[in-house]
C-alpha cells in the first residue's frame, strides 16, 4: 500500500480534512502528506481507507479505467436521493449507451442550432429583473435550474418549476447528511421531497408520453428518453426517466451556478482580467468544483510499485493537480493570462481536469462553458457591481461563499 497515516480509529482524518476544507485555503491537507508521502498516500476518510491521489498520470488512469479496474462509489445518501436508474450509477453497456446519448444532446452543434437561443433569452431575463443588491449565488442557482429546465423538458420558467426547485433544494441539502432517516432530519425531508419532485415530473411524463404516442415530438432530452430503446425491445419506464432527469437537474445545478458565482468574484478581485474575460478555464482550474472523485478498485490493482487491495476506496484529487506549481506555474494564483500563453494552453490533458475524463467525462462540459461564457458576457455588458460585503471561499461540505456572494449592481445603460 502506498505510505500514509489512518489517525484515529473510525473517523480516521475525516475531521482534519473537513477543517481544511471548511477554511479558503484547504491546500495544506495535501501539501504536509504529499511532503511527507509523496503523491500517492493512503488516509482514512469517511468512514473508510482510502488511497488518495494528487498525481495526474494516476489521476488519468484511473478515470480512464473506469468499468474495468475501478468503479464509481457514490455515499449512501446521494445513491437513494438520485435513485438507481441515474446514468450517475448505471454501470456496463447500459452506461456506455446512455453515456452517450447525453453527450450527444448537448454537443457543440446542438448547442449552437438549439440550446443557444433559449440560454440567451433567459440570462437576459433574469438579469432584466435586477435592481440593486443581488445575492449572486441565489441568481445564479434560479437561472442555471431554468436552463436545465428548459433543456431537460422544455418548461420556462413559471410557478411550477419554481415550487419544483424549492423541493428540489431539499434534495440537495439530503446530498451531505448522514442517510439515516431517524437520525438525520435533513435526510427524512430531503427523501419527501425528491418523493414529490418525482411525483411532479412522473405526470409531465406520463403526458408526454401520450403526446408522443400521438406523433408529437419535442426537441428536448425528455424528447430523445421516450424515443429511445431500453434494451430487449422495450422502452424506458417512468420511473426510469424520471431518476434519469434528477440526476442530470443535479449534476448540472450547483456546478455551474458555483462556477458562475465564483467567475465573477474572481473577476471583481481580477478587474484587469473583466477586460479580456478569458476567465472561464480559470475559474475552473482555482474553484475546484468537482474536487475530484472516488472510485473502488475491483480487483488488486499495481500503481507506482504499490498494490491497491480489490475494494478499496482511491480518490483522484483533481484540485491537487490543479494547485500545484510543478504542474501550473504560480498555481495558488487566479491568473486567467496564463490559458493565453502557448504553454498554459496546451498544458498537458491529464493535468486540467475540471470535467474528470473517460468513459464518465463530464457529458455537460460544453453546454456549461457556453453557459458560463453568455452569462458573462450579459453581466459584464449591462452592469458594474462591487461586493456589497467580504465574502469567504470555502470548500466544504460543496465549493461555495458563506455568504451566498452579495453584490450592488448598477445598470450600464439604463435604457439598453
Ligand atoms: C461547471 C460545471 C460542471 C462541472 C465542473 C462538472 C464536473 C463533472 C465531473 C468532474 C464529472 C465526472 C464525475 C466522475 O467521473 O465520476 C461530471 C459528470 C457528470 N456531469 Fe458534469 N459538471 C458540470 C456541469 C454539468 C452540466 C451542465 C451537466 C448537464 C448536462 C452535467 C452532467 C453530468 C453528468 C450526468 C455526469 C455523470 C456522467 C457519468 O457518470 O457517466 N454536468 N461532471
Amino acid at each position: 500500500l502506498p505510505p500514509g497515516h489512518y489517525g484515529l480509529p473510525l473517523i480516521g482524518e475525516t475531521l482534519h480534512l473537513i477543517s481544511a476544507y471548511k477554511s479558503p485555503n484547504p491546500e495544506p491537507f495535501i501539501d504536509t502528506r504529499v511532503a511527507r508521502f509523496g503523491p500517492v498516500f493512503t488516509t482514512h476518510v469517511f468512514g473508510e481507507p482510502t488511497i488518495f491521489s494528487a498525481d495526474p498520470d494516476v489521476n488519468r488512469f484511473v478515470l480512464q479505467n473506469e468499468g474495468r479496474l475501478f468503479e464509481c462509489s457514490y455515499p449512501g445518501s446521494i445513491s437513494t436521493l438520485l435513485g438507481k436508474h441515474s446514468l450517475l450509477l448505471m454501470k456496463g453497456s447500459l452506461h456506455k449507451r446512455m453515456h452517450s446519448l447525453t453527450m450527444s444532446f448537448a454537443n457543440s452543434a446542438i448547442i449552437r442550432d438549439h440550446l443557444l437561443k433559449d440560454i440567451d433569452r433567459l440570462i437576459r431575463f433574469y438579469l432584466d429583473s435586477w435592481t440593486s443588491r443581488v445575492f449572486l449565488m441565489e441568481e445564479a442557482k434560479k437561472i442555471t435550474f431554468a436552463l436545465t429546465m428548459k433543456q431537460l423538458m422544455g418548461f420556462d420558467p413559471c410557478e411550477w418549476t419554481e415550487s419544483l426547485r424549492k423541493e428540489y433544494l431539499l434534495v440537495i441539502e439530503g446530498f451531505f447528511s448522514i442517510p439515516l432517516p431517524f437520525f438525520s432530519t435533513t435526510y427524512n425531508r430531503a427523501i419527501k421531497a425528491r418523493t414529490k419532485v418525482a411525483e411532479a415530473l412522473s405526470k409531465v411524463v406520463r403526458e408526454r408520453r401520450r403526446e408522443s404516442e400521438r406523433g408529437e415530438r419535442k426537441n428536448d432530452m425528455l424528447g430523445a428518453l421516450l424515443d429511445e430503446e431500453a434494451g430487449g425491445g422495450r422502452r424506458f419506464s417512468d420511473e426510469e426517466i424520471v431518476d434519469f432527469l434528477v440526476a442530470l437537474l443535479v449534476a448540472g445545478y450547483e456546478t455551474t451556478s458555483t462556477t458562475m458565482t465564483l467567475a465573477v468574484k474572481f473577476l471583481t478581485e481580477t478587474p484587469l482580467a473583466l477586460a479580456q474575460l478569458k476567465v472561464v478555464n480559470e475559474t475552473l482550474r482555482v474553484a475546484n468544483i468537482i474536487g475530484g472523485i472516488f472510485r473502488r478498485t475491483t480487483s488488486d490493482i499495481n500503481i507506482r510499485g504499490y498494490t491497491i487491495p480489490k475494494g478499496w476506496k482511491v480518490f483522484a484529487s483533481f484540485r491537487a493537480v490543479h494547485m500545484n506549481d510543478e504542474h501550473f506555474k504560480d498555481a495558488r494564483s487566479f491568473n486567467p493570462w496564463r490559458w493565453q500563453s502557448e504553454n498554459g494552453a496546451a498544458c498537458p490533458p491529464s493535468t486540467f481536469t475540471p470535467f474528470g475524463g473517460g468513459p464518465r467525462l463530464c457529458p455537460g462540459y460544453e453546454l456549461a462553458r457556453v453557459t458560463l461564457s453568455v452569462f458573462l458576457h450579459h453581466i459584464v455588458t449591462k452592469f458594474s457591481w462591487e461586493p456589497a460585503e467580504v465574502d469567504r471561499l470555502v470548500f466544504f461540505p460543496t465549493t461555495r461563499t458563506q455568504k451566498r456572494y452579495p453584490i450592488n449592481v448598477q445598470r450600464r445603460n439604463p435604457a439598453a
